[in-house]
């Protein structure tokens, strides 16, 4: 099969449709494996189509849209490595120092299409790199370097939990908190949001991979890493002032305006892992004095908007992976690959 964006396109639906088929295997095996001591009943509904599922009970079916993440826009550009930093540790042609073709997604987590640019909550880039050897690489991450769910329990727990009453269409505080009462592995995230207002614009936001991964390098050796992608243009949060008056609609306008005076970069930061540093937990910070090396720069040239976006029709499920990075065995992240092949197949099928 010739390397056309169309064809990678195919590949990547395939993929899809292949990942699709062992979700139910994992769903039903899986269960049991990511059991939380904590909460045994809930853990053992834990499957990736009951997250879905209750994605749409709490906001919806959005025809055609993603089930989370839902409003969302495009954009363009490329990614440049650094194969002198990246090399000892990963050999994946990301770091090749070759330009590698990127198409992006920025987002706002939850399934609600209309959710204001200002609310206070966790904003996503989805990458998708495009290599010259035909292969794709994703990354997917949140403007918090941390996540609120050890388990996948607690993800579907959280979803439920901020379920608007069905009589008045009015937020249920007291669910909410019933929820950070049994899950405290959600509290860090919680007050990082508490903390930090969104940004003005996406430029200005930094993005992290979360998760641990693995890095391969040519002979074989691997390393545990944690990434975050820095934002050239600096970090900025609107301020409580500015929220109150901030339009619902602001983040697409920001950056189209901003890439009339050039490109937007960020620096992908990688920390390299000690023994005793999390591997399994995306709740659990590593300590901010581990080496970070600087592996490429990612570079954005255009916007889009959702309608016509590139960005539409890919899922960016995060362990579609080239060689020399690897998953670990993350219940977390190995959790997501199957919920996004839920919420792909239901959001390609309706048109
Ligand atoms: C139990 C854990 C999680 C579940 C069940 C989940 C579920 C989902 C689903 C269903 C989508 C929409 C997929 C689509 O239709 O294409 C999505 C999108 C997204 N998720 Fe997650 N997610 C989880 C954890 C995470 C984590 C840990 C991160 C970041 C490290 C993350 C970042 C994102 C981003 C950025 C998007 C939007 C991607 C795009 O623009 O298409 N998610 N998630």
């Amino acid at each position: 099969m010739a390397d056309t964006p169309e064809n990678l396109h195919r590949r990547n639906t395939l993929l899809q449709a292949v990942r699709l088929s062992v979700a139910g295997t994992f769903a039903a095996s899986g269960a049991a494996a990511l059991a939380s001591p904590a909460a045994p009943d809930e853990a053992a509904a834990a499957t990736a189509e009951k997250a879905i599922d209750t994605l749409e009970g709490t906001y919806g079916t959005h025809k055609g849209q993603r089930r989370n993440h839902t409003k969302g826009i495009g954009a363009m550009g490329t990614f440049v490595g650094n194969p002198a930093a990246a090399a000892p540790y990963s050999r994946s042609l990301l770091f090749s120092g070759a330009p590698i073709d990127v198409v992006a997604r920025f987002s706002i987590a939850g399934g609600n299409p209309k959710v204001e640019d200002k609310e206070k909550s966790t904003r996503g880039l989805g990458l998708e790199f495009r290599l010259p050897d035909g292969g794709m690489h994703h990354i997917t991450m949140l403007n918090t370097p941390m996540f609120f769910a050890r388990m996948p329990a607690t993800f579907i727990a959280k979803f439920a939990a901020v379920k608007p009453d069905p009589a008045t269409g009015k937020p249920m505080p007291e669910k909410v908190k019933a929820f950070n009462a049994t899950h405290p592995d959600a509290a860090s995230q919680t007050m990082f949001l508490t903390e930090h207002n969104p940004p003005p614009s996406y430029a200005n936001s930094a993005f992290y991979g979360i998760h641990t991964f693995k890095f391969v390098n040519k002979a074989n050796h691997v390393t545990l890493v944690r990434w975050r992608f820095v934002p050239r243009d600096g970090e900025k949060s609107l301020s409580d002032a500015e929220m109150a008056s901030a339009p619902d609609d602001f983040l697409y306008a920001a950056l189209t305006e901003r890439l009339k005076h050039g490109p937007v970069k960020w620096d992908m930061l990688v920390a390299i892992g000690e023994p005793g540093d999390s591997e399994t937990d995306p709740t659990v910070l590593w300590p901010k004095e581990r080496k970070e090396i600087n592996v490429g720069t990612l570079t954005l040239t255009s916007a889009a908007p959702p309608e016509t976006a590139a960005s539409n029709r890919i899922n960016f499920d995060p362990l579609v992976m080239a060689d020399g990075i690897l998953p670990t065995e993350d219940p977390i992240l190995l959790f997501r690959s199957p919920s996004y092949a839920y919420s792909y197949a239901r959001r390609q099928s309706e048109g």
